[in-house]
């Protein structure tokens, strides 16, 4: 499991309050486990400091809330080398060393030989084993040739360039960071398929957020499985962040009031978490549905962002799984993960082709850093080898 969240097997269990406690902040506090903020600089008057017992209800809190050395050091597992553990590789270092395969295959054709049919078949071959799709693959190869013959190239050599700017042009479209300042509370809605990186991702925006400022809450809407809401509530606890949660709850329900009580808090962003599901279940697509439907109920106008957080791994299935959650929730934005395992990422080109939406997050490893805002430029040139 994720290094982010695996430290907290050793904590002890926040315990949830009793079903008949009505919070203050107005959300119906049936078994709402809510955990506050620590102190990182994150309180507002709506979010208590530990100890204090929040909205009259009885709230038992942990018995021992982190200090916020701990909770920073907890948070951050890979930050600091030490003599035991090496310098944590930079984020270009890590996206590159993800998209090793297909650079490396990439750059045996970019070598010294001439430009002919031969190798143009190559490239193409290539390009689609990168998961780039056929769509995407037919387009790149198009317009590489109609620049061959423009500029009248000769040398393999030269193609390299030409392939990065011809990428950056296909996958610039994508990249559109997430503004959330146009409203308060920004609601953000995570969904995706099992296992793809949803509850992680969700710590690592949470962080991600607080370092630019903003207060965050959470809404553990994964009720269907019992780690994951457990994953959030103690991580929630150990870094400030305070989490909506209900034990045996309806994943709708805990949207609604995690939105009730990020309004009544004024907080300014709030990531609510959904179970994984296949897009062939459709009794669970239909549910998802209604998760959005709830949380437009408990405020105009939100989601402000529905994100799909998917596997890079996964190849074309991405284009079904985009198509799919697009329809059930009307998706505005993906977080692409793991390009640090297999990735051989061609699978943004794919998107950009077949199912053109913002790629507002990558990620590249288990660290609560390791997600970032997606840049084509830098993306295409891990995936290329290019040094500027
Ligand atoms: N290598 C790598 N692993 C990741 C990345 N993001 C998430 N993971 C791992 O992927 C696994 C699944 O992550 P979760 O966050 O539990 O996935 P989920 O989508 O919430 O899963 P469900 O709750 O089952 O739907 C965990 O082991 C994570 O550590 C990444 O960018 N790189």
């Amino acid at each position: 499991m994720f290094g982010l969240f695996k430290r907290k097997k050793t904590e002890p269990a926040p315990a949830v309050t009793s079903p008949q406690e009505t919070a203050e902040d107005g959300t119906s506090a049936e078994a709402t486990l809510d955990v506050p903020a620590d102190g990182l600089g994150h309180e507002t008057a709506a979010m208590p400091t530990p100890g204090q017992v929040e909205g009259g209800a009885n709230r038992a809190l942990p018995q021992s809330e982190p200090s916020r050395t701990e909770a920073q050091t907890a948070a951050l597992p890979d930050e600091a080398p030490t003599e035991s553990a090496p310098r944590k590789r930079s984020w270009a270092e890590r996206l590159k060393a993800g998209l090793a395969r297909t650079r490396q295959n990439l750059s045996g054709l970019f070598g010294r030989r001439r430009i002919d049919e031969e190798l143009l078949e190559e490239i193409e071959t290539t390009l689609l084993l990168a998961d780039c799709g056929v769509e995407a693959t037919q387009w790149l190869m198009d317009a590489l040739r109609r620049r061959i013959k423009k500029d009248g190239l000769t040398d393999a050599e030269q193609l390299r360039d030409v392939m990065a700017e011809l990428l950056t042009e296909l996958l610039l479209p994508l990249q559109q960071p997430l503004q959330v300042e146009a409203h308060q509370p920004f609601i953000i809605m995570v969904t995706g398929v099992n296992g793809a990186g949803k509850t992680t991702s969700i710590g690592k925006l949470a962080k991600y957020f607080q370092s630019q400022g903003k207060t965050v809450l959470l809404g553990a809407g994964d009720t269907f499985r019992a780690a994951a809401r457990e994953q959030l509530v103690v991580w929630g606890e150990r870094n400030g962040v305070p989490v909506i949660a209900q034990e045996h709850g309806d994943p709708a329900a805990v949207a609604f009031d995690a939105v009730q009580a990020a309004k009544a808090r004024g907080v300014d962003v709030a990531i609510i978490d959904t179970a994984g599901r296949l897009p062939t279940q459709l009794h669970l697509m239909e549910e998802i549905a209604k998760v959005r439907r709830v949380i437009a109920k408990a405020e105009p106008g939100a989601p402000h962002e529905v994100l799909l957080v998917l596997d890079a791994n996964i190849g074309q299935n991405a284009i079904t799984q985009v198509e799919a959650f697009d329809k059930a929730v009307g998706l505005t934005g993906l977080v692409l993960t793991k390009l640090d395992g297999t990735a051989k990422g061609g699978v943004i080109a794919a998107i950009a082709r077949r199912c053109p939406k913002p790629v507002r997050f990558i990620g590249v490893g288990e660290g609560i850093d390791d997600l970032r805002p997606f840049s084509a430029r830098e993306f295409v040139e891990a995936l290329l080898g290019i040094e500027r």
